[in-house]
């Protein structure tokens, strides 16, 4: 079975897409939002977006309706990353992540200091970047193959309490076989066409490949934010999950 389905209880239409909403302003995002509704796609709020406009905005698409991934890739002590946690669960957003290198001891500070929260978001460990190929990580002192690094980091992150991790869905097949079918596999780095525009992009698939590998949602920014019909892509791609679980 995909794992969406099992990992969606509450949702009536599943959607596997989380639409990364890399704007600069308020303004430019509301406008994008406004042709979108909560059964199409749950809405990601990252770094250059949370930075201009804060916790109002998360706030404000909350209350709209939408799941909202808070991705701030938080990096730190242990207590630091626990309170910053509790701050954003306060908040009401569906899913907070951090990254998987902060280590052991950062994530189950986490996952802690969640535990009695009467609104626990989803926690997820960030591996390798999307962005990344094996040359960059033998730059950073990492001399190691993506997919094993993301394992080891993956199974590292199931241990020390998260729900799942981003990875690339060019991992997902091989997360699922290892860490089961109720972990997360959040995989951004999708791409319609593999062979042109990846973009800053290193390790990229198609949606259908994504979820056929068993990814549970995928993080799509400038495919659909920069799509002539977002809309019409979004309902595809949905109808695209729908199938794969029928056919399961
Ligand atoms: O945590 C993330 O969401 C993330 C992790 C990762 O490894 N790669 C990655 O691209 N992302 C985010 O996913 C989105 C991808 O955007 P597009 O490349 O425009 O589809 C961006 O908002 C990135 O910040």
């Amino acid at each position: 079975m995909n794992p969406l389905i099992l990992d969606a209880p509450s949702e009536n239409t599943p959607t596997p897409v989380i639409v990364a909403l890399d704007f600069a302003n308020e303004n430019e995002t509301l406008h994008f939002v406004r042709q979108l509704d909560p059964s199409l796609c749950q809405l990601k709020i990252g770094k250059e977006l949370f930075t201009a406009t804060g916790r109002h905005l998360v706030e404000k698409l909350i209350h709209q309706g939408f799941k909202v991934f808070l991705d701030l890739k938080y990096h730190d002590i242990p207590n630091t990353v626990a309170q910053a946690c509790k701050v954003a669960a306060d908040m009401g957003v569906w899913l907070v992540d951090m990254h998987v290198s902060g280590g052991r001891r950062m994530m189950e500070a986490a996952a802690e200091a969640l535990a009695q929260h009467t609104h626990r978001p989803k926690l997820i460990g960030v591996t390798v970047l999307t962005s990344m190929s094996e040359s960059d990580l033998a730059e950073i002192g990492l001399p190691e193959n993506p997919q094993d690094l993301v394992l080891k980091w993956a199974k590292l992150a199931q241990n020390s309490g998260l729900d799942g991790v981003v990875c690339s869905a060019q991992e997902s097949a091989l997360l699922r076989q290892n860490l089961g079918d109720d972990f997360w596999l959040v995989t951004p780095g999708i791409r319609l066409d593999t062979a042109h525009n990846a973009d800053d992009q290193r390790r990229i698939m198609t949606p259908k490949q994504a979820l056929a590998a068993g990814s549970s949602y995928l993080v799509m920014g400038r495919p659909i934010t920069q799509a002539d019909n977002p809309v019409a892509l979004l309902r595809e791609i949905n109808q695209q999950a729908a199938s794969l679980v029928q056919a399961a």
